[in-house]
């Protein structure tokens, strides 16, 4: 740690103390110890005997937000309503909580940590506001949350991608969710096409919700100081979402930014992906009829170098199965008809996306196991952005 580093750090342990001790929680002192790099220590003064030491560990995103003038910000960009029920992911000891617990009904606490747990009891409790609490000890990502109106929460990082989508895609209707998010996550969460951070998330975050930047938030508001600055952004579930099977768009997502800068004609020109593609669409119209995969595998490549492809093509002479040339030739039509082919997927509005996918289908063509049921595999989409 450098020196100017440990200042700080000195500066911020002075400000908690006075912090914490104004909210008359027990004299909690924090200062860094040096023994292990995932850990900060916080140690009770006037309760030595009744309370272990509590480590902040970098590796649960025990980052605590001690600016009080960012934490007042937070809530009142919330606008949150006296009737509200607030879900709140990693409330840690308090800091937010407390505010929270200010202004709404009700607040449900997702805490994944014991140790974090008491102490936001106890300091609730000392604040007369243990009825409007409610903890619920585990892991976010896998919690089924209860109905709320709305999410404010300084979110641990490691889990921003599965845990946003948890939420944008999950059966609970809510107002909007505030989170204080890394930087880095925050501006590819609000990347446009054709900007370098346009990525699938952000793609798939906007057909259901609108993302507006709130502010930036410096390391040096956090204690322990992380390496990242963050910002603050709104996510607000649209009203009215697109007629779109969500599964058959999510596959369709993942199947074109597996490469977003690779042109549309050259990512469906790969063998691998005209095989998969040519699988599911024979399913969903043979109703589920298992298809032999192996049957459609070429029996030789003209070694014909296509630009842009970097993966193995079905090419027309040498392939075995006629069906699967077929196929493969009703894709690029396709992707020709709507001047797709030659278009990067970073650089297409949601619109147009959609535009392609609805010719797809109706051509056909399927990226999704259409015999499964609808919009029911949210927990395992979530899962795969971890
Ligand atoms: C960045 S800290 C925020 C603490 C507090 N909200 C604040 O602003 O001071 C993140 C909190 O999330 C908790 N956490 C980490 N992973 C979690 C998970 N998967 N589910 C729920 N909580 C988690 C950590 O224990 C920590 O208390």
């Amino acid at each position: 740690m450098n020196t100017q580093l440990k200042k700080r750090n000195l500066i911020q342990f002075y400000l908690i103390q006075s912090i914490l001790r104004q909210n008359s929680l027990r004299q909690l002192r924090t200062k860094p110890t040096h023994h292990h790099n995932d850990k900060y220590r916080t140690r009770s003064t006037e309760e030595d005997n009744q309370q272990d030491d509590l480590f902040l560990y970098k590796s649960k995103g025990q980052h605590l937000l001690t600016n009080q003038r960012i934490l007042d910000s937070i809530v009142r960009k919330s606008s949150v309503n006296p009737t509200d029920t607030v879900l709140e992911i990693g409330p840690g000891t308090g800091n937010l909580t407390l505010k929270l617990l200010d202004v709404a009904s009700k607040v449900v606490a997702v805490e994944i940590d014991k140790r974090m747990v008491e102490v936001l009891n106890k300091r609730v409790k000392d604040h007369g506001f243990e009825d409007k609490l409610s903890v619920i000890r585990e892991d976010a990502l896998k919690a089924e949350f209860p109905k709320f109106d709305l999410v404010v929460a300084n979110i641990p990082y490691g889990i921003s991608s599965p845990l946003v989508v948890k939420l944008v895609y999950g059966a609970n209707p809510f107002r909007s969710a505030t989170l204080l998010l890394q930087k880095e996550f925050a501006r590819r969460l609000l990347a446009k096409p054709g900007d370098s951070e346009f990525n699938r998330l952000a793609v798939n975050v906007k057909l259901v919700a609108d993302v507006e930047f709130v502010m930036d938030v410096s390391k040096r508001d956090f204690f322990p100081v992380p390496k990242v600055d963050s910002s603050v952004v709104i996510i607000r579930p649209k009203d009215h979402i697109p007629d779109v099977n969500l599964d058959e768009w999510r596959a369709f997502t993942k199947n074109c930014f597996g490469k977003k800068n690779k042109t549309l004609g050259a990512t469906f020109k790969q063998k691998k992906k005209v095989i998969e593609l040519f699988r599911l669409s024979k399913m969903t119209s043979s109703n589920g009829e298992e298809i032999n995969r192996n049957q459609y595998v070429c029996a030789d490549d003209d070694g014909d170098n296509e630009e842009e492809s970097d993966g193995e093509e079905c090419h027309s002479s040498s392939c075995a199965d006629r069906e699967l040339l077929l196929f493969k030739e009703k894709i690029i039509e396709v992707l020709k008809a709507g001047s797709f082919e030659d278009k990067r997927p970073s650089k297409l509005c949601n619109e147009e996306l959609l535009c392609l996918l609805s010719m797809l289908n109706q051509s056909g063509i399927y990226f999704h196991e259409q015999t499964k049921p609808r919009n029911v595999d949210n927990v395992a989409f979530a899962a795969a952005y971890s």
